[in-house]
């Protein structure tokens, strides 16, 4: 299982946290990263923890003041990056330029989207993996895996129709180990994840609690 961290921008140690992915991540079997925000992504990157961006732009080298190139985000040590979370909703056009703008910058993609049928579009693209995460479970603590069982399943069957290679993450409320195993009982093959770590008093031992059963 592929367990990912949103930092957002909560005002948690993005280096504390990062470390405490790496060293769990040596405990496990399963695959941890981080995603900070876009200022912590090089501190981060430096404690060896599998890092990601939370949104880079559909743009080239050149006249983009303001923006976050996928060429930059790669040289400060992301290996991949979200597009299109719930929280930074882009146009379909600009997803598909954010896919490919990453790609030419070697970075993996994890396209975000509501339900299934937005997942089978963005299956579509080519991205590494899609993540299913109904907006309204967001931040709440009441897991997806619980909450909404079918709309995993379903994410899964629309992602596995366009295309069997892409991965489905599923996200929101998800906090423990049992969230984990729930999800990867409905097909998914990972967890993005943010308040459960980010603003837990020991996110180390919110990790390993992630990873207790896997
Ligand atoms: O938005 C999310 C991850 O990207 C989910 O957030 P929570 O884990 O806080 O529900």
């Amino acid at each position: 299982m592929f367990v990912l961290v949103n930092l957002k921008t909560y005002p948690c140690d993005p280096v504390a946290v990062a470390e405490a992915v790496r060293d769990v991540d040596e405990t496990t079997d399963a695959r941890l990263a981080v995603a900070p925000a876009a200022t912590h992504i090089e501190r981060v990157a430096e404690t060896g923890a599998e890092t990601w961006a939370q949104h880079v732009d559909p743009i080239d080298h050149g006249s983009n003041t303001g923006h976050a190139l996928a060429e930059h985000v790669a040289d400060a040590g992301a290996v991949g990056t979200l597009v299109n979370h719930s929280e930074r909703r882009l146009k379909l056009a600009d997803i598909d330029g954010t896919v490919r703008a990453a790609q030419r910058a070697d970075l993996e993609t994890i396209v975000c989207a509501n339900n299934p049928a937005q997942i089978g579009a963005a299956a579509a693209l080519g991205p590494y993996a899609v993540a299913v995460e109904p907006p309204e479970l967001i931040g709440t603590g009441t897991p997806v895996s619980q909450a909404d069982p079918d709309v995993v399943e379903d994410a899964v069957a629309a992602a596995a129709d366009v295309d069997p290679d892409v991965s489905v993450l599923c996200g929101a409320g998800i906090s423990t180990g049992d969230d984990v195993v729930a999800a990867g009982d409905l097909g998914a093959g990972g967890v993005l994840l943010a308040s459960g770590v980010a603003k837990a008093d020991d996110p180390k031992a919110a990790l390993e609690d992630l990873v207790a059963p896997l």
